[in-house]
């Protein structure tokens, strides 16, 4: 266990970053693993989970509604599902913290079980749009009461049986793909989920992984994902690789302050994840990768980053679905490279923990930046290496991935750059700090 993130930090310049960084596990995958595995019947083994409150969220919700779910003295997690349409009737409101991920899946099974439940957030979660996933989820009998805007607290009460449908994503996300799918796994019939743009497959994969039928095709239309209702998931043993948006942010950190040398061991190279390598090469960055394996049924490397000096891009708007919560990194790199870096085509990061296009022009602005602000991106003028205006000081707003991104650009500031609140790194990066001081120790 490592010491919680403090409320408010000071990151000073300092480097360069050398060593190796063992990842955390990734959220992504460590919510589906908790999550199928709760639907089992039977035990099934976790390793490499990622021990961050947004996980531990689903956890506790998946205890709630009947799963019995340990975490032993050697960090292997062992849960004892309840099978497909065995979910309980959970006892009080489901608590999600800070968490999209565990918010969205979760009311995908409830949305097909014989339960109720009601989702309460944080002030950040609760500002979030729920429509997105209220809209499938009635469309198959789901009975789901909303706070105003289709906001939390909201309940959601399970029909049984739901109604299959076929439902084409209106927004690129996987969250919303995979709560559509979860609650097919209680619908009788095929439910298919059209996905004209491709998110991160987690879903899909951990589920055949579980012995779920389920088919990809792709179609003219998109990615076409059918999921057999009334499924039965046999009990896994699970590796959860290492996440690729932590790895993020030594990636950036290496690549812009002068002298580093970084391995980062164990990343998942799903390539609906791997946006941020792929522009940062396009900016020039020095990244190699070695030892490339499967973990898990997902892929899975080493990476090896050292610093080389940026130049600006246009950040290819296709890469958007598999970088989407690397920006708030990728801005950081802009702000270091030599020339205008555009990056457009990202209007989801106006509904992520924090509206991250508003909150990072600001971060950025504070620190002496020069950009533009896009309804659905950033223009950011980059400094060809010369240092960030440091002595400032930056709200989080309760945005994991930008108190992190703004620790980042402390390395490479004038002075200090002080960020207000820095607990929420708790939710994905427990370790975080940690980290950071082992591969560069802080300066006296
Ligand atoms: O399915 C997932 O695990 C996630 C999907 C993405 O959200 P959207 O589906 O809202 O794009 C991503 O931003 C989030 O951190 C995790
Ligand atoms: C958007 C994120 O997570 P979630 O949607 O699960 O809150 C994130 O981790 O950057």
């Amino acid at each position: 266990m490592h010491p919680a993130p403090p409320l408010s930090v000071q990151i000073a310049p300092r480097g360069p970053l050398t060593g190796d960084v063992t990842l955390p596990g990734d959220k992504s995958i460590s919510h589906r693993a908790l999550m199928f595995a709760s639907l089992a019947v039977g035990r099934s083994t976790i390793t490499g989970l990622l021990e961050g409150e947004d996980v531990l969220a689903t956890a506790a919700a998946m205890r709630a509604m009947g799963a019995t779910i340990e975490r032993g003295d050697d960090g292997t997690w062992r849960v004892d599902g309840v099978g497909v349409g065995g979910l309980l009737q959970p006892a009080g409101a489901l608590d999600m913290g800070n968490s999209g991920t565990s918010t969205r899946l979760l009311m995908g099974l409830v949305a097909s079980h014989a339960i109720h439940a009601t989702f309460a957030g944080d002030a950040s979660l609760s500002g979030r749009p729920m429509g997105r996933v209220i809209e499938p989820l009635a469309a198959m009998g789901a009975d789901i009461t909303a706070s105003p805007g289709g906001r939390l607290p909201l309940m959601v009460r399970g029909l049984v049986p739901a109604v299959p449908i076929e439902y084409t994503l209106p927004v690129a996300s996987a969250q919303v793909k995979s709560a559509v799918l979860l609650a097919g796994l209680n619908t009788p019939g095929i439910t298919r989920v059209i996905e004209p743009v491709p998110t991160r497959d987690h879903s899909e994969r951990m589920l055949a992984g579980f012995g779920a039928r389920i088919e990809v095709e792709e179609t003219a239309a998109g990615r076409v994902i059918a999921v057999h209702g009334e499924a039965e998931l046999q009990p896994q043993t699970i590796a959860v690789p290492g996440d690729p948006s932590s790895a993020a942010f030594w990636l950036v950190a290496a690549s812009i302050v002068p002298g580093s040398h970084v391995t980062i061991r164990n990343a998942c190279m799903n390539p609906t994840r791997t946006g941020l390598i792929a522009a940062l090469r396009l900016m020039d960055a020095d990244i190699a990768e070695t030892n490339a394996r499967s973990v898990g049924g997902e892929p899975v490397a080493d990476l090896v980053v050292r610093h080389a000096p940026l130049t600006a891009i246009e950040v290819p708007p296709d890469l958007a679905p598999s970088m989407i919560d690397e920006y708030p990194a990728l801005f950081v790199a802009a702000a270091m490279a030599e020339g205008v870096t555009v990056a457009r085509g990202a209007h989801e990061l106006r509904v992520k923990e924090s509206d991250r296009i508003a909150t990072m022009a600001a971060a950025l602005s504070a620190a002496g930046v020069t950009l533009t602000e896009h309804y659905d991106g950033l223009s950011i003028t980059g400094s060809g290496g010369a240092p960030m205006t440091g002595g400032v000081q930056i709200a989080s707003k309760l945005d994991h991935r930008i108190a992190m991104a703004m620790a980042v650009a402390g390395l490479v500031a004038t002075d200090a750059i002080g960020i207000d609140d820095a607990r929420p790194v708790a939710t994905s990066y427990p370790a975080f700090f940690t980290t950071l001081d082992a591969l560069a120790p802080p300066r006296d």
